[in-house]
């Protein structure tokens, strides 16, 4: 399956489909969304009124003299005023949490989804532009709904309102004056397209700058060793450049708008008092009608020209939600199949692991694996020898169902592999890796990860489990035991002891299959010797399969496989894979 998130960047999605998929996600906010909207109106309702009392005043009592209705009036206004304050506050408390909620939410859902997502998302996508979307991308959600959603209601109620106000006050003036904001609406609606995707492009572009500098930073000991920091910089300067590029481009498109609605606005204005002027001349209308038209078109235009910098916000914020439910949207291609029927599983399998006819390609890669068929009984260690590249990780990976074939099937314990749930299939099959990857935290903390039954043991229990396990030398090598500080990032132990606390870890869990991909490559050969002693003590059902470059280390293996070009061959005895060995190095 394709995970590349931006070959799926082709795909149009509609702002309305986007903003429904949107609504949706924030079902839980639908109490509180009507609830603004119901204080929005209120809001939008003083606004509109007092433009009217105003007029009125006018013609009524500042005209007449009658200074005690113009009190009257000063004081109702003033209560209006004083309502408005009031609710402006509420609803922006309201939304203030509803940004938040969301924000938080959609990070726990596109951080929720990565862990649902298969190894093979990852070798697609880099691991700057996800941070990127999750850190930076709901946060410009976050803002339009926190900021910039209310005003936008608000904007579009009063504009409705001060709409009807105008036509019903005067129908031929009030449409003169709302001729350019259909122009306005034109203008929008073709630009649109447009400004989201200049918007698109720079947030592309700051992910880009992002997987940048986590590059550097993740490879910072290579690039000073061999002096490469010249090519990064020039590399992140192009990156820092292009993100420049694309966020000007964003900025002038999303600016456009508030010049070109601030015009219309004038161009409004000044068709009101024109042609009101000719009415008052004619005598059909009255200088307080023509203060309130004038107030009334301004309240028209003013949340229009507010509505031009939310309707950039607004883009932004769909641009960002487009790259947030790409991620959302895709499914894990490593569903668990629904168990066979109990009569259909033979009694007691012969063999614990059976490769059936397996090929494999990386997506968008060439075939790595070519009709393999292997049998890998209970209790026997096999090894997996070979060139470099020539598939081994591969295999193993495919043992794992870190990936499934792309042809073929592959049966633990006589059940397709597919069949079992990933709690399952960890519970029979351990991995240790060349470059183990250790949480941050305790040595304690990284062997019991995930196992809610070693999690649960007290620090005797659990140093009376590694005893049992045979596993006690191994923790001696550690001055601090199971207290050790580990770093995910630092340096804080060597790869060798990083492989020893993977060993415990998986060892701990007495698994039926137990990979270990040059588990020991990194350690001593006293060291070793004592891992192999371990493996050796393991209960005697448990299979082993080992990769490994060092021929010494597969000794006692039962079988041992020659993996080359894709290729999977049982090479005999350990002298015939040395001579298979050299022979292919030879060839080279
Ligand atoms: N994530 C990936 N995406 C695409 N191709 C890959 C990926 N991982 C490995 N390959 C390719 O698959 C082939 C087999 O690689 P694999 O890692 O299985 O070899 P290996 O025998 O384990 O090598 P080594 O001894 O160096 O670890 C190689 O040609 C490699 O380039």
């Amino acid at each position: 399956m394709d995970y590349n998130l931006y070959s799926q960047a082709e795909e149009k999605t509609s702002t309305r489909a986007a903003l429904n998929k949107l609504l949706h996600f924030m079902a839980e906010e639908k109490k509180n969304l009507f609830l603004a909207m119901g204080i929005i109106m209120i809001n939008s309702g003083i606004n509109l009124l007092a433009p009217f009392l105003l007029g009125y005043t006018i013609d009524h009592y500042v005209q007449t003299k009658q200074y005690s209705g113009v009190l009257t009036f000063s004081a109702l206004l003033l209560g209006l005023y004083l309502i408005g304050l009031a609710t402006r506050y509420w609803q922006t408390q309201l939304m203030g949490g509803v940004g938040q909620r969301m924000l938080f939410s959609l990070r726990n859902a596109v951080f929720g989804k990565l862990q649902e997502l298969p190894v093979a998302f990852f070798n697609q996508n880099k691991a700057g532009d996800l941070i990127s979307r999750i850190n930076n991308d709901t946060d410009k959600v976050n803002q339009f709904f926190s900021q910039s959603l209310v005003q936008f209601i608000d904007s579009i109620f009063i504009m409705l309102g001060a709409g009807i106000f105008l036509l019903s006050i005067n129908t031929e003036l009030g449409a003169a004056s709302l001729g350019p904001a259909l122009l306005l609406l034109i203008f929008t609606k073709v630009i649109s397209p447009w400004v989201k995707r200049k918007n698109a492009a720079s947030m592309k572009s700051t992910g880009g700058l992002s997987s940048e500098i986590q590059e550097s930073l993740n490879n910072f000991k290579v690039i000073i060793a061999f002096n490469r920091r010249d090519y990064f910089r020039q590399r992140f300067d192009e990156a820092n450049r292009d993100n420049y590029r694309s966020a000007l481009g964003a900025g002038l498109a999303n600016n456009l708008f508030m010049p070109v609605f601030t015009f219309c606005a004038n161009i409004a204005q000044l068709v009101v008092l024109a042609f009101g002027i000719y009415l008052i001349a004619a005598g059909h209308f009255t200088i307080g009608l023509l203060i309130s038209f004038l107030a009334y078109v301004n309240s028209f235009y003013m949340p229009l020209r507010q509505l031009a910098a939310l309707w950039a916000n607004f883009q932004i914020a769909m641009a960002a939600w487009d790259r947030i439910s790409r991620i959302l949207s895709f499914r894990t291609d490593l569903l668990t199949l629904p168990a066979p029927a109990a009569a259909a599983l033979p009694e007691a399998p012969a063999s614990l692991l059976r490769f059936e006819d397996v090929s494999f390609r990386y997506p968008d890669g060439k075939e790595v694996l070519h009709h393999i068929n292997l049998d890998l009984k209970p209790g026997k260690t096999y090894a997996l020898v070979g060139p470099t590249g020539g598939g081994k990780t591969t295999t193993a990976s495919l043992i794992a169902r870190l990936y499934d074939p792309t042809e073929g099937e592959v049966l633990l314990a006589g059940k397709d592999i597919r069949s079992y749930t990933p709690e399952e299939r960890s519970a029979k099959i351990g991995f240790i890796l060349q470059d183990p990857f250790l949480f941050t935290g305790t040595l304690r903390d990284n062997i019991v990860y995930g196992d809610a039954q070693l999690e649960s043991l007290s620090r005797e229990q659990l140093e009376a489990v590694i005893a049992g396990a045979g596993l006690s030398h191994l923790l001696e090598r550690f001055e601090k035991g199971l207290d050790t500080e580990v770093a995910a990032t630092g340096d804080s132990i060597s790869l060798g002891q990083k492989q020893l606390i993977a060993f415990i870890r998986a060892v701990l869990r007495r698994p039926e299959l137990l990979i270990l991909d040059e588990a020991t490559a990194n350690i001593d050969t006293v060291t070793e010797q004592l891992l192999e002693d371990i493996l050796q003590q393991l209960p005697a059902e448990t299979t082993r399969v080992i990769i490994a470059h060092r021929l010494n280390t597969i000794e006692n293996a039962d079988e041992i496989y020659f993996v080359n070009a894709g290729n999977v061959v049982n090479a005999g005895s350990l002298d015939h894979a040395m001579h298979m060995l050299l022979h292919d190095k030879r060839e080279s």
